[in-house]
């Protein structure tokens, strides 16, 4: 589902982010990618959704050549980003239809899927909720709404739980993996949570100073010994605990589901909804996708989906300044 090789981005001023990564994914795996604060996990992650134009290497992505056909991987992945874009005024429904339209579905299916959507992330009856006065546990599900809405066959996820409570980050796993199953989704996620990477992943790829430094299952890993962290600190020199992101700033609205919402963005690197068709890119800056192509990655509270003109959009695409 994902092949990689040498696969590499440096960008202006000498900075090597991404240095000569090789992945290999399997179809319907849950794959987690870790690594310390600047390890070059949302750098690979953004070029393998096409949102940045890779300066090395090779890859294909759900059966796509990464380089030539990126509106071909954009039309088969989703993408749930970290930040978050979506109108909090627009109802949940509307929101979801406008996606599916874009990715080129009729009203008819599109309403079909996003009832079958909605119910799998337990959000039926939220229709016409405006977004913004969803709970956090209930926002992020709406944000693997959006990723899914097209019928990837391959998710990412960057950071899915970053902000949650541990009740709410259990549940969001169980929908992941009850969508692997029921959807027979591939899913990539990056995660600073051990925990999380323990109880999701197959399998996990280490990431550190932009390069693949170890890889295998959680007990693999762990060699039965010790925990992840402990691995992690031996190979990476670092506890990964330590760079655990806090909760979202600007999040301080508990919902029903007792979490806070978390819709913020990584340092700088814009999140977006890259749709169907856009184009664009830049390195951590916003762009809007645009209508017509491609379809994928959303972010917004995190959703993945296509390409609709945005506030805090990144647009996808091997493009870039
Ligand atoms: N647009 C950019 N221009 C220059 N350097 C960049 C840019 N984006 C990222 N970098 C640098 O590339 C390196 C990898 O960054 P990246 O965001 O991929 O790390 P990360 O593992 O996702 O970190 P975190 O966990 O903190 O989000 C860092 O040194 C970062 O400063």
């Amino acid at each position: 589902m994902i092949r990689t090789s040498g696969l590499s981005k440096s960008f202006p001023g000498g900075v090597n982010a991404v240095r000569g990564v090789d992945l290999a994914v399997e179809a319907g795996e849950i794959v987690g990618f870790l690594g310390p604060n600047g390890a070059g996990k949302t750098t690979t992650m953004r070029m393998l959704t096409t949102l940045l134009r890779p300066t090395g290497g090779v890859a294909t992505v759900a059966g796509r050549d990464l380089l030539a056909d990126p509106r071909g991987v954009r039309r088969r992945i989703g993408y749930v980003s970290q930040g978050g874009g979506t109108n909090p005024a627009t109802p949940v429904g509307d929101e979801l239809e406008l996606h599916a339209m874009l990715y080129g579905m009729r009203r008819g299916p599109a309403r079909e899927r996003i009832g079958e959507i909605l119910e799998r992330l337990d959000l039926s009856g939220l229709e016409s909720r405006p977004a913004g006065a969803l709970s956090g546990g209930q926002r992020r599900r709406f944000d693997l709404a959006f990723g899914l809405v097209h019928g990837p066959s391959l998710l990412f996820l960057d950071e899915p739980t970053t902000g949650l409570d541990p009740q709410s980050r259990a549940n969001l796993w169980a929908h992941v993996t009850r969508l692997r199953e029921e959807e027979g989704l591939t899913v990539f996620l990056t995660t600073h949570y051990l925990e999380e990477a323990d109880a999701l992943a197959d399998r996990l790829f280490v990431i550190d100073h932009g390069a693949i430094v170890a890889e295998g299952t959680p007990a693999e890993l762990k060699g039965g010994t010790g925990t992840l962290d402990d691995v992690f600190l031996s190979i990476t020199g670092r506890s990964l605990r330590e760079d655990r992101p806090s909760a979202a700033p600007g999040s301080s609205r508990p919902g029903p589901d007792g979490v806070e919402p978390s819709h913020q963005e990584s340092d700088g690197v814009g999140s977006g909804r890259p749709g169907p068709g856009g184009v664009g890119s830049g390195d951590g800056e916003p762009s809007r996708p645009g209508p017509g192509g491609v379809g994928s990655a959303g972010s917004g509270p995190g959703g993945v989906g296509p390409a609709v003109p945005e506030r805090s959009a990144v647009a996808p695409a091997c493009e870039e300044r």
